[in-house]
């Protein structure tokens, strides 16, 4: 292949990459932990409270006092204070993670269940403890006081991958959080129960689906009054937009289908108006299926029901294909996102493997957090560079993006890059704008990318072939995969149960592949991000066998 002469372009772990594809050995430099310090900024992200979460308030505690030296795995003496780690004592985990309950406020009595899945279900009107009715229903439900363990690893480190540590020991600490499921005793009577569902943000795979679960559900405890409002928050106040009547029979096929029955917008919530229209509508049961910005929205529903004493549940179900939602294993369609994102991957593969020296770029979602294009570019195995917002990069200089695309070209005539749109946003120009929800509008990397390769290229005149795909709507308007649906599923019939069980301001989530009921402020206190210390950024790492892109060296 006629090709201008390779200047020393890579750093060492992309010579390593490269004698590993080579057949040689892996130098086992590659994946050596980094410095000690960011390790207990990560465990701020898992569990303090908002004002807490930040990495530099955390530093501003920093002190001199009570210096312990630690050492890491690759022998080098880090500093770390017991300053410097989050309090969470049990006391405080179990008071930040108590579900607020309409209980706090009012005096309902419970009722049983009338949720029954068996074929002889006993009347509400059967309460008598010892009928056998009853007795096989026993199985049914999930006890109150059931929990879940939030954390399933003991570090023995803090300097281990992805440690999260309360001391410098790496002492464990059970951090249990309320099952998910039916209780038995409910505390609201269906026949008074008024339901209303709203879908709010973007587009996710699963939205119907979980419409549907809502549905279903409320229609198995006994509830006859269901709405779904349209549009988003924008439904509540926006006098054109008229709920829609949901029923079993009209939600039984939504799921085949992408996109969400009642629509969604961004922007135009004031909390205040739509806590007037629940009032107005007589409603006390409100499903909010919606990111970051929805839930925050739901949370202050939750608050000003309470301030005007208002009988309401609020129950978040979180939506977002970006999987940036705290404490969770993943939210629903984030799977059915990375699926569609890989077939994007192997299209660019394939054009760029026809080409000669072809460079394909896929740009998929993911505005603060990367995980969509670390997934896929993991699970697609033909990304030869993947970009994140989470880790910053070079374009320019000896360890720059460029030189490597021009190494890779040089070495295997081809070149992928997988980039998430909010990755290096400090390259592009600042836009200041922001989209109706406040959320910032982002400069285009994925252009950016094109156009400098381009110019690279030109300027070595070196002869390439790029091909640039964007499937942004793409990957999150389809319908729900398999794994999906059946989160979609189990998240849905939970959002019922917790509200029957009189929970509100709270949500719904898989930890541990259980599930969970949360407050609502506790997933939502920042954006989850991909971790570049875990495990996970480093297996992404090993597949694709790209260096650290390092700033401001040639
Ligand atoms: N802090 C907030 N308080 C009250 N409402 C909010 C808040 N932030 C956003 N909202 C409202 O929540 C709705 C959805 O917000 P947004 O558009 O940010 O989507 P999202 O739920 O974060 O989902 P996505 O992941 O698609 O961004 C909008 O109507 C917005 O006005
Ligand atoms: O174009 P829209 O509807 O504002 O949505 C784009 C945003 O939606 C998200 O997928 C979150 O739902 C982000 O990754 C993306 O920036
Ligand atoms: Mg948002």
């Amino acid at each position: 292949m006629a090709l201008v002469a390779a200047t020393p372009l890579h750093s060492p772990v992309v010579s390593v990459s490269c004698r590993q594809l080579e057949g040689r050995t892996l130098k086992t430099s590659f994946l050596q932990p980094r410095a000690v310090v960011p390790f207990s900024i990560r465990s701020w992200n898992l569990s303090a409270p908002a004002d807490r979460l930040r990495g530099d308030s955390r530093r501003s505690r920093r002190t001199n006092r009570n210096l312990t030296a630690i050492r890491s795995q690759d022998g080098k003496a880090g500093l770390e204070s017991q300053d410097d780690f989050p309090d969470m004592s049990t006391e405080e985990f179990n008071r930040r993670f108590t579900l607020p309950h309409l209980n706090d406020l009012f005096n309902v009595q419970p009722m049983r269940s009338t949720f029954c899945t068996k074929s002889s279900c006993p009347l509400p009107s059967e309460t008598n403890n010892s009928s056998s009715r009853w007795e096989d229903l026993r199985k049914v439900f999930v006890h109150d006081d059931d929990r879940v363990l939030l954390k399933t690893i003991k570090y023995a480190n803090p300097t281990s991958s992805g440690a999260e540590c309360f001391d410098e020991d790496c002492n464990f600490h059970h951090q249990w959080v309320p099952r998910a499921g039916p209780r038995s005793k409910i505390y609201f009577d269906p026949s008074e129960v008024k339901a209303a569902i709203v879908t709010c943000g973007g587009l996710c795979p699963g939205l119907n689906d979980v419409i549907r679960q809502i549905v279903l559900t409320l229609d198995v405890y006994g509830v006859k009054r269901m709405l779904g409002i349209t549009y988003g928050y924008r439904g509540f106040f926006e006098e054109s937009l008229e709920p829609i009547v949901l029923t079993r029979h009209l939600v039984q096929n939504i799921h085949l289908a992408g996109g969400s029955l009642l629509g969604v917008s961004r922007g135009g919530a004031k909390t205040s108006d739509i806590v007037d229209t629940l009032q107005e509508k007589g409603i006390n049961m409100l499903f909010v299926l919606g990111g970051n910005g929805t839930h925050a929205g739901a949370n202050a529903i939750h608050e000003e029901a309470r301030r005007r004493r208002m009988k309401l549940a609020v129950v978040g179900v979180p939506k977002t294909i970006d999987n940036d939602i705290l404490l969770m294993d993943k939210t629903f369609g984030f799977d059915t996102a990375v699926e569609e994102a890989q077939r994007a991957i192997n299209t660019a593969y394939i054009e760029a493997n026809s080409a000669y020296n072809g460079i394909g770029i896929v740009k998929l979602m993911g505005r603060q957090s990367g995980f969509i294009a670390m997934h896929a570019s993991l699970a697609s195995g033909q990304v030869d560079v993947c970009l994140i917002p989470e880790v910053p990069f070079a374009l320019d200089g000896g360890h720059g993006v460029l030189q490597h695309i021009q190494h890779l070209i040089e070495e295997r005539g081809k070149a992928v890059i997988c980039v998430a749109e909010g990755a290096g946003q400090d390259l592009l120009p600042t836009n200041n704008g922001t989209d109706p929800s406040g959320n910032p509008i982002l400069g285009d990397i994925g252009t950016h990318l094109q156009r400098e390769i381009k110019k690279y290229f030109k300027a070595a005149s070196i002869t390439v072939d790029i091909k640039y795909i964007d499937p942004t709507y793409m990957i999150r308007a389809c319908r729900a995969n398999a794994s999906d649906g059946i989160l979609c599923a189990v998240l849905g019939q939970n959002a019922v149960h917790g509200a029957f069980a009189g929970y509100s301001g709270i949500t719904v989530g898989i930890a541990n592949n259980h599930y969970v009921y949360l407050p609502i402020p506790e997933v939502i206190s920042h954006a989850r991000n991909v971790d570049p210390d875990s495990r996970m950024w480093h297996r992404c790492l090993t597949s694709t066998g790209q260096p650290d892109f390092i700033a401001n060296s040639s």
